[in-house]
């Protein structure tokens, strides 16, 4: 797996391949439209989430794909190369696949069901055994204990891993995901999402996930979905796009009222955002400080060095008598480090107590989130937009 280079050719072996529906339908032979003229360009190396309501279609969507469920009309292009016209075995070989409740095979053990394709590609036994090694240690297995149980011997969320591994045994470009986390409890769930979200980092295959759950499209996806009945594609956009500018009803009433908070965690820090609070310097005596706070009319004042390195902070009221910043100065507890999302923002803000965050770029300050500021960064989010729905933006 290479996660360094630049975005391999499409058809590379193991390398992302963007996948095209053009037109797609799926008319059930008892007369029901799975999926009407479906047009979609899932872009290689990203992961697109298809979410909707249930019956929507997504399911439909996914196993044409990988050909489980044979398209009525339309083309399905993976790499540029039209999928009805490569051997069906052949294609899903290229493809993981990774369902709900895993579907590991239960009479085999963890590496005998990880090692399952690169088996049927006839790789011989060492490499086999290499790579399922080197898969179950990726996903936060232990070979040495789990590889050699059975799949009723694991917990949920340790068969969703070995699940997860099995997909990517052979390094396939393209994973499909069917609903993988929802057999597990909430708190497994945020577990298993945050670990194949560093995962992806690291593989950067094309992966289209099924979910009809909001808050796990909008934590996964680069790119997401909200389809309506008869895989009606109603809005293809960015978490944070979706949750800003919903296209239609439908979508605004999909997202939830809540979605102004739910942008918060879509939604990055933007250097341009941040307040800049008066600054004294670490060596200073407390008049210079005192003198610094007066002129600013501040009732705080940031602590640097002189190579803008953060100390912390010194309030008006410790500035008071003869001592320096270093001695009176207090250390800073709130901050977060500039890639950070709002959300974490605002959340460090509220478990420190405190009025405001700094944000950090390594150790160099940049800069404070205050609410205010936190407000507007998200409005910025938006557009500078007037949120629509009362409450929607209040954080
Ligand atoms: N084999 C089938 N025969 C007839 N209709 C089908 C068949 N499979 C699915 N459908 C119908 O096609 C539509 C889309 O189903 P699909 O499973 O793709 O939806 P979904 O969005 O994945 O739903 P869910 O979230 O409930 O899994 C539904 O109306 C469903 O009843």
């Amino acid at each position: 797996m290479d996660a360094t280079s630049s975005p391999p050719s499409p058809a590379a072996p193991g390398g992302a391949e963007e996948i095209r529906l053009e037109g797609v339908s799926k008319v059930y032979a008892d007369g029901t439209v799975g999926v009407a003229e479906l047009d979609l360009t899932i872009a290689a190396g990203e992961l697109t989430v298809l979410v909707g309501p249930s019956g929507c279609g997504k399911t439909t969507t996914m196993k044409m794909i990988n050909r489980i469920i044979e398209p009525s009309t339309g083309r399905i292009l993976m790499g540029g190369e039209d999928v009805t016209r490569v051997d069906p075995v052949r294609l899903r070989r290229r493809i993981g696949y990774v369902i709900q409740n895993v579907g590991l095979f239960p009479h085999q053990t963890v590496r005998v069901n990880v090692g399952t394709v690169p088996r049927l590609l006839g790789w011989d036994k060492r490499r086999i055994r290499d790579r399922v090694d080197e898969l179950l240690d990726v996903v936060g297995l232990d070979p040495a204990v789990h590889g050699d149980r059975y799949p009723h011997q694991l917990s949920g969320g340790q068969r969703q891993r070995a699940g997860v591994a099995r997909a990517l045994a052979a390094d396939p470009g393209v994973l499909l995901m069917d609903e993988p986390f929802s057999a597990v409890d909430p708190i497994v769930r945020e577990r298993l999402q945050s670990e194949f979200l560093r995962l992806q980092e690291q593989v950067r295959k094309t992966i289209v996930f099924v979910t009809h759950d909001i808050e796990e499209a909008v934590r996964l996806g680069d790119r997401i979905a909200v389809m309506s009945e008869g895989g009606h594609v109603e809005q293809f956009d960015s978490p944070a796009d979706l949750l800003g500018r919903p296209a239609t009803p439908f979508v605004a009433d999909f997202v939830g009222a809540d979605r102004g908070l739910k942008r918060l965690a879509v939604t990055g820090i933007d250097v341009a955002d941040l307040e800049h609070p008066p600054v004294v310097r670490v060596d200073d005596g407390l008049d210079a400080a005192r003198t610094v706070l007066a002129r600013e009319s501040a009732r705080w004042a940031v602590v640097l060095d002189d190579r803008g390195t953060l100390h912390g902070w010194l309030s008006a009221d410790r500035a008071a008598g003869s001592g320096t910043v270093r001695d009176a100065g207090k250390r800073m507890e709130a901050w977060v480090p500039v890639g950070s999302s709002l959300k974490t923002a605002f959340s460090t803000m509220l478990q420190h107590e405190a009025g405001w965050v700094a944000v950090l770029d390594g150790d160099r300050f940049l800069g404070v989130l205050t609410p205010e500021s936190l407000h507007a960064a998200l409005r910025r989010s938006v557009g500078g937009a007037v949120p629509e729905t009362a409450g929607a933006a209040q954080v």
